[in-house]
Parts: C-alpha cells; sequence; structure tokens
C-alpha cells in the first residue's frame, strides 16, 4: 500500500508535480504543476487541444504520465501517488471519481437504477463477494437500503426525484449531465472530475449545474476539479483557475486574477470574443488591446490551421535536452507574444512572418494538425523558454522596448512583413441584408454582438446562410471568431437551420395572409 499520513498537505487535496505526458513525439502536457485545495471549485480551462482531458486521463488512471507526480491526500490523512495505482483502484482507495465530456451513463437503465449501479462495489462488499446477499444478509440488507437511501438523496439534489424510474436516456441534456454527477457523488468521491459538464447546456440548464455544483462544494467537502469552455460557469463558481496554453500553465489564480491576466486575454482562453472586449476594456490596457488587434494573422488561415489562435502548424511544443523541461516555440503562444511586452501592432506581425518559413516547411512535410491542436514537430533551436519571466506582464513593461534578446524583441526591428493574404471566405457571403432586412444572428447561442459584427462585416446576415455552411465555410469562418470548434461546439449550424425553418414558415404565413387580404 502506497498510503502513508501526511497531515501538513491537508489543505492540498491534489498536487500535481512537474506532469508531462508525450504521445510519440507530441508532448500533450509539458511540466505542469498545480494544486487544488480541498473544499474548492478549480477550474482547468485553455482552448481546444491544450492538454486538460490528459490531465484528467493522468489523475484518474487512464494514462500513465510521462513525467511527474500526482498525490491525492485524503482527509484521513491517507496519501496516494495517483500515478502508481492501477486506475480501477483510483475510485476506491482515492476515492476519485469523474465524469466525461460525451455522457456515459447506461440509458437504457432508470435513473435511480443508473445511481444503485454505481454503488455496486460497495453492495458487493456487504454481500462477501458471495451469493448471501440472494438471501437477505443482514449486512447486505443494510447495504442496499442505505444505497437507495443514498440514491434518493442525490436524485432529489439533482432536481430528479420525478423522473426517478424513467430511462435515463429519455431524460433532456441537462438532466442526463446532473445525473452523471449524481451518479459520480454516489460513489463518495473527495475528489470530482468533471470534464466539461456545462457543454451543450441551455442558459436554464447551466444555471441548474451551478446550483447543483455549489450544493456539493458547501455541503459534502467533496473537491471540485473542472474542465469547462463556459467562462459563464467558470467565472461563478470557481475558487481557483488554471490556464493551460499547449500542455503549459500560463495563469494560476483567483477567477479575477486570471480573467484580467493578459497571458490568458492573449491566447483567448475559453473567454468568448464578446468577454474578451468586455476584459480588455476593464483594464484599460491599450498596449494589450492593440498587441490583439492586429487581425488574423495569414499564417493562422484557413489553409494552414483552422484558427488563428491555434498558431502556424509548425508550432510545437517539446523536451528541451537539460532537465526534461519543455519547450513551446513562441509562435505557438499567443500568451508568450504578450508577455515579452513588445510594442503593439509589429510582434504579431513579425512573428507571423518569421513562422511563415516555417509553417511551409510544415506543410511540406506534411505537418498538419487537427482542428488546430498543437502539432509534434520540434520548435527551432532558437525557440524562447515560455518562462514566467517571458510571460511577465505588459502592463509593467508598457511603452518600454521589449527586453534586450527577447526573440520577439528583435522581431520589432525586423522590416514590416508582407501584406496580409485575406482568408479564403465563406462561400455563400452576401454584399447586403436581402431585402436590406438581416436576421437577429444574436439569438443564436454562442453569436454575442461582436461575433455578429464580424459575421456581417464578412457578409452573413441571414440564418439560412449559416445553416447552409460547409466544412471549408466553418474554417473560413473560425479563422476570424475567436476558438477553434466552438461553431459545433455551440452547435451554430443546428439552431441555425432551426430558426431558417421557423423564419421560413413565418413568411410563408405571412404571404398567404396578405394573398388572402389581396382576394378580399
Ligand atoms: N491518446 C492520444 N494519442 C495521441 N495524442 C493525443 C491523445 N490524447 C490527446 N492527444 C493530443 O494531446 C493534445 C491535448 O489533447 P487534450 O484532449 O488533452 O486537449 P484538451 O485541452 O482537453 O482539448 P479539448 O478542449 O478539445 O477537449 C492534443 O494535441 C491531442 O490531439
Amino acid at each position: 500500500m502506497n498510503a502513508s499520513t501526511n497531515t501538513s498537505m491537508t489543505e492540498t487535496i491534489l498536487n500535481v508535480e512537474h506532469l508531462s505526458m508525450k504521445f510519440g513525439g507530441l508532448v500533450a502536457i509539458g511540466d505542469l504543476s498545480f494544486q487544488a485545495r480541498r473544499g474548492e471549485i478549480t477550474a482547468l480551462i485553455g482552448p481546444n487541444g491544450a492538454g486538460k482531458t490528459t490531465v484528467f486521463n493522468c489523475i484518474t488512471g487512464f494514462y500513465k504520465p510521462t513525467e511527474g507526480m500526482i498525490t491525492l491526500n485524503r482527509r484521513d490523512g491517507s496519501t496516494y501517488l495517483l500515478e502508481r495505482l492501477p486506475n480501477h483502484e483510483i475510485p476506491a482507495r482515492a476515492k476519485v471519481a469523474r465524469t466525461f465530456q460525451n455522457i456515459r451513463l447506461f440509458s437504457g437503465m432508470t435513473v435511480l437504477e443508473n445511481l444503485l449501479v454505481a454503488q455496486h462495489n460497495k453492495l458487493m462488499k456487504a454481500s462477501g463477494y458471495t451469493f448471501l446477499g440472494l438471501f437477505g444478509f443482514s449486512s447486505y440488507r443494510q447495504a442496499s437500503a442505505e444505497s437507495i437511501e443514498l440514491a434518493k438523496h442525490w436524485l432529489a439534489k439533482a432536481d430528479l426525484t420525478d423522473r426517478a424510474d424513467d430511462p435515463a436516456g429519455d431524460l433532456p441534456y441537462g438532466a442526463q449531465r446532473r445525473l452523471e454527477i449524481a451518479r459520480a457523488m454516489c460513489t463518495g468521491p473527495e475528489l470530482l472530475c468533471l470534464d466539461e459538464p456545462a457543454a451543450g447546456l441551455n442558459p436554464k440548464e447551466s444555471l441548474a449545474l451551478n446550483t447543483l455544483l455549489m450544493d456539493i462544494k458547501d455541503n459534502t467537502g467533496t473537491s471540485i476539479l473542472l474542465i469547462e469552455h463556459d467562462m459563464s460557469v467558470v467565472m461563478q463558481i470557481s475558487d481557483h483557475v488554471v490556464v493551460l496554453e499547449y500542455g503549459r500553465k500560463i495563469s494560476d489564480g483567483d477567477p479575477e486574477a486570471v480573467r484580467t491576466d493578459p497571458k490568458v486575454i492573449a491566447a483567448y482562453l475559453g473567454v468568448d470574443d464578446e468577454e474578451v472586449e468586455t476584459v480588455l476594456t476593464e483594464v484599460g490596457d491599450e498596449e494589450v488591446i492593440e498587441q490583439l488587434d492586429t487581425g488574423p494573422d495569414p499564417d493562422h488561415g484557413p489553409q494552414s490551421s483552422a484558427s488563428m489562435l491555434a498558431g502556424p502548424v509548425s508550432d510545437s511544443v517539446e523536451h528541451g535536452d537539460e532537465g526534461g523541461r519543455v519547450t513551446v516555440s513562441k509562435g505557438a503562444s499567443r500568451a508568450a507574444r504578450v508577455g515579452t511586452g513588445a510594442k503593439a501592432s509589429t510582434p504579431a506581425r513579425s512573428t507571423a512572418s518569421k513562422a511563415q518559413g516555417k509553417t511551409s516547411e510544415a506543410k511540406a512535410s506534411g505537418a498538419k494538425t487537427a482542428g488546430g491542436k498543437a502539432s509534434a514537430k520540434s520548435a527551432p533551436a532558437s525557440s524562447a523558454k515560455a518562462s514566467s519571466s517571458a510571460a511577465a506582464r505588459p502592463k509593467a513593461t508598457a511603452g518600454k522596448p521589449a527586453a534586450a534578446g527577447s526573440a520577439t524583441a528583435k522581431s520589432t526591428t525586423a522590416k514590416p512583413a508582407a501584406p496580409a493574404k485575406k482568408p479564403a471566405g465563406v462561400s455563400n457571403r452576401l454584399v447586403a441584408p436581402r431585402g436590406g432586412r438581416e436576421d437577429d444572428l444574436l439569438v443564436i447561442k454562442g453569436i454575442g454582438p461582436v461575433n455578429k459584427k464580424k459575421l456581417n462585416e464578412h457578409g452573413i446576415f441571414h440564418f439560412d446562410q449559416i445553416a447552409a455552411w460547409k466544412k471549408a465555410d466553418i474554417e473560413a469562418v473560425e479563422a476570424y471568431l475567436a476558438f477553434d470548434g466552438r461553431i459545433a461546439r455551440e452547435d451554430w449550424i443546428g439552431q441555425a437551420k432551426a430558426l431558417a425553418k421557423q423564419a421560413a414558415k413565418a413568411g410563408a404565413a405571412k404571404s398567404a395572409a396578405s394573398k388572402r387580404g389581396g382576394r378580399k
């Protein structure tokens, strides 16, 4: 048994130290350290491919990390090194439970049965792992009654009592998410790991989720580690936020500190476009605004990557030679670009122009990244380490040139880059709204005023235009919106199809009515 008493660590439930995870040549997580405190909600955020799920998979034993240590301190003082525990022992012994990005319920079983199945281990133990349970062995009967009570308790907490006898698969999406969490809670976890619990939820369902998570936090003592893209959830309920970019930590602190951290804003981590603008205005940091306001780089256009945020295809993360430290290519990180404090308008372009050569090299070698995720290609020897000094806040250096010797500082004196190529446009763009009247794109969840403005600027005014987008259109649009994958994640096309259908129906009804009116 690798459990030992450790009283000094009682405030920290989870201690991740120098965690690295490589998949072949790809470094999904590089030298990551952070802590989660007992009784708190810790959020792990970052753009697609930042390594969040990989961290979860290491904590819950699905992956054995390449390097590093993950220590779980239980309330009774025992300590478990999770990377050494067989994965099936992590829930039972270390008391870590998790949910997945894709709901994994027994959809044919009832809601109540799902909660009872979760307690199978406890019941098996009570039966002495024999058939005695069938004959009403008293310890089994007691455990069985307790299991039902616990299931009922979590049914009520998740607001699912009325649906107890319905098949889990019949529940609305938001209720299924809550059921998954209730099921995990029936195992009595000390640490609950939730992978994007708010994904696909409508605002009402999101609110119900927040309520459930706050209830868990306030009344059970279970600590929560949360991966989430929905910033309203993160900012409202988290005590502590850790931000990843390309497998490395770029920020760590309370929600307000992280929200206004220029490195985070620069990386657009999990923050909606609208929110970025609000934050920048609140922060009032013109230098950061200027640095970000350079428009999509040609290297970040749809040809090389689906997102201007994803970095050129050749941008990479790799292990350095000394001490197994991980280096991140400068061009890969928007956060690092801000961190140099280099003057506005030149850094992004200059870095982009430097990256141009690498991009074509990557293309030639066929090193493509799916959905803008980090590629496994080696960074050049000159790539700067993404050290905390490189990531110093630009406010501290406002108005000053970047530190001598910094890669980006040099780039500020470079000749201006060639004019940017325009990213390929959307196939069905219009010069102006049809009949001079545009649809209210703001009713599509995920499109806020900033995105709407950008869409309009790119000739998109109507639901049916969005409904008709194909893969290439989505890539073209994502080149000027923040975040890879948001169109699919928020199902803009599905929403637009439904709205276009409604609008067509309303239009048909109106013209029928006017015809009838004309005949009278
Ligand atoms: N089993 C695997 N084999 C190879 N590469 C993997 C594997 N799992 C993850 N990766 C890669 O590791 C990187 C990090 O992926 P991960 O899923 O952890 O990111 P994430 O931050 O959770 O992204 P998302 O928000 O899209 O879920 C990605 O480049 C991904 O392609």
